[in-house]
């Protein structure tokens, strides 16, 4: 269980960030399209060149390779790629809780990538992430391909999996009705910053 802590994280149009994340907290990202949401998860996930500092627990970015510290810290995005034949190749050992949870039976496993649906691929992107047991989360849009029911059951998903498993999450949303559902705390980007808002709990 550790801490995700940004310190003066500067990318793009946004300057110096400073955010500490704890254990199971969920915290919403939202702001116009363009503000610079993306870039920085993926600064977080160490993807994009920036400035400043991110910290998870005692283990600082840059001082492990960028695939252990994206298999730690893992991002979400909002289009999925994926690279082996069949669903069940993608993924870690057994889902078969997680795919239920999602509404897919357990023979998901033997579909074609080919034959998802973009909605299917959002919910089998997550189960995957999840499936590698990060120690961390960065949801950009997880939602964003769902009609109301599937996302009502990824809300629920996900909620369960952060708080059970203590992951630090940043989750990038648009729309308020959720944010209030899922955030701890929410913060909007305002010109080069952050700025928090008040949600419901
Ligand atoms: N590698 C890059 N170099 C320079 N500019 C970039 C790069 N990647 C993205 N941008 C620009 O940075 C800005 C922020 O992009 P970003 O994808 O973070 O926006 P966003 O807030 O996630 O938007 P949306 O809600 O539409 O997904 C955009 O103007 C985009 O064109």
């Amino acid at each position: 269980m550790a801490k995700l802590n940004l310190h003066r994280v500067t990318i793009g149009q946004l300057q110096e960030i400073d955010l500490t994340i704890s254990p199971g907290e969920i915290v919403c990202l939202s702001g116009p399209s363009g503000c610079g949401k993306t870039r920085l998860l993926r600064a977080i996930a160490d993807l994009e060149p920036h400035s400043g500092h991110v910290q998870l627990g005692k283990i600082r970015q840059g001082e492990v390779p960028g695939h252990r510290w994206r298999a730690a810290v893992m991002l979400v995005p909002a289009e999925s790629a994926w690279w082996h034949d069949t669903v069940g190749a993608h993924l870690v050992g057994n889902n078969t809780s997680a795919l239920e949870q999602l509404g897919f039976d357990d023979d998901v496993c033997q579909w074609p990538i080919a034959r998802l649906s973009s909605g299917e691929k959002h919910r089998l992107a997550l189960v995957r992430a999840l499936s590698r047991r990060p120690a961390a989360l960065l949801l950009d849009e997880p939602t964003a391909n769902l009609d109301r029911e599937n996302t009502a059951k990824v809300e629920t998903w996900l909620r369960t999996i952060i708080r059970e498993q203590q992951l630090p999450t940043l989750w990038v949303a648009h729309h308020e009705d959720q944010i209030q559902r899922v955030a701890d705390r929410h913060f909007v980007i305002v010109d080069k910053h952050i700025e928090a808002r008040e949600v419901s709990r």
